[in-house]
């Protein structure tokens, strides 16, 4: 790579996009895997021997699949509502959703589960949807106060229910596999919004719901 590359690659010299807050133009992915071969050079290997030959090709492939909410609108997940329901105007929880992220201190590993509950106002959402937001976020770098903020914040502008509350559990690697080596640690973090936030008795029925068993669903 030339010299000074790699501080165009991180230069930001243009606005964030409403998409992705992803300042400057994207690098080439011919950039993308050079810079993964310094990093090589970097850990004291080789880039140019058969085992790490296509190393650079396989990061940058692992890259966009775990970057890959970079390139999506949250928003746009939530805008097909259903409007027949019935009167229905109890919580709505979709609870355990497993998620892989990456702390954007290290990159390393964050590894968990997101729990998001809204009480609606006349229009729910395709529970999916719920999951699928949780994807968007966490397929970005993150820290977990960001990423529970940013699910919650999201379905409440959009679906403009009574309340939302969104709980997430998590393990970060990069407490585990370096820096303090702390296994076994979970973080939680959880934001409530309006009747969730306001109304004690809203909250409590969420958290009895929340350490409720899980229906572990059929074997098949
Ligand atoms: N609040 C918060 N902190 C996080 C998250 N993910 C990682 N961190 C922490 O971010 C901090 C970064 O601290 P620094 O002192 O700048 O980095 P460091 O020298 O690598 O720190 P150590 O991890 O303690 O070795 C560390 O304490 C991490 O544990 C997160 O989602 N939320
Ligand atoms: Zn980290």
């Amino acid at each position: 790579m030339a010299d000074g590359t790699l501080e165009k690659l991180t230069r930001s010299d243009e606005k964030p996009t409403r998409l992705n807050n992803r300042p400057g133009k994207k690098p080439t992915r011919t950039e993308a895997e050079a810079a993964v071969r310094v990093l090589l050079r970097w850990a004291g290997d080789d880039p140019a021997r058969e085992g790490l030959e296509g190393t650079p090709d396989r990061v940058v492939r692992a890259f966009e699949e775990w970057f890959a909410g970079y390139s999506e609108d949250p928003q746009a997940i939530l805008e097909r509502t259903f409007e027949e329901v019935e009167g229905y105007d109890e919580i709505v929880f979709l609870k355990d959703i497993r998620f892989e992220s990456h702390c954007e201190h290290h990159m390393a590993p964050i590894i968990g589960r997101a729990h998001i509950a809204y009480l609606p106002d006349r229009r729910v959402v395709g529970i999916s949807k719920l999951a699928r937001l949780v994807e968007v976020y966490a397929k970005r770098l993150t820290i977990q106060e960001k990423m529970t903020a940013q699910i919650a914040n999201t379905l409440n502008d959009v679906l403009q229910p009574r309340g939302v509350a969104v709980v997430i559990d998590a393990a970060h690697q990069c407490m585990t596999t370096r820096g303090v080596h702390k296994p076994g640690v979970s973080m939680m973090t959880s934001r409530m919004l309006g009747v969730f936030r306001d109304d004690a008795t809203t909250r409590r029925e969420f958290l009895a719901m929340l350490n409720s068993p899980s229906n572990p669903g059929p074997s098949v």
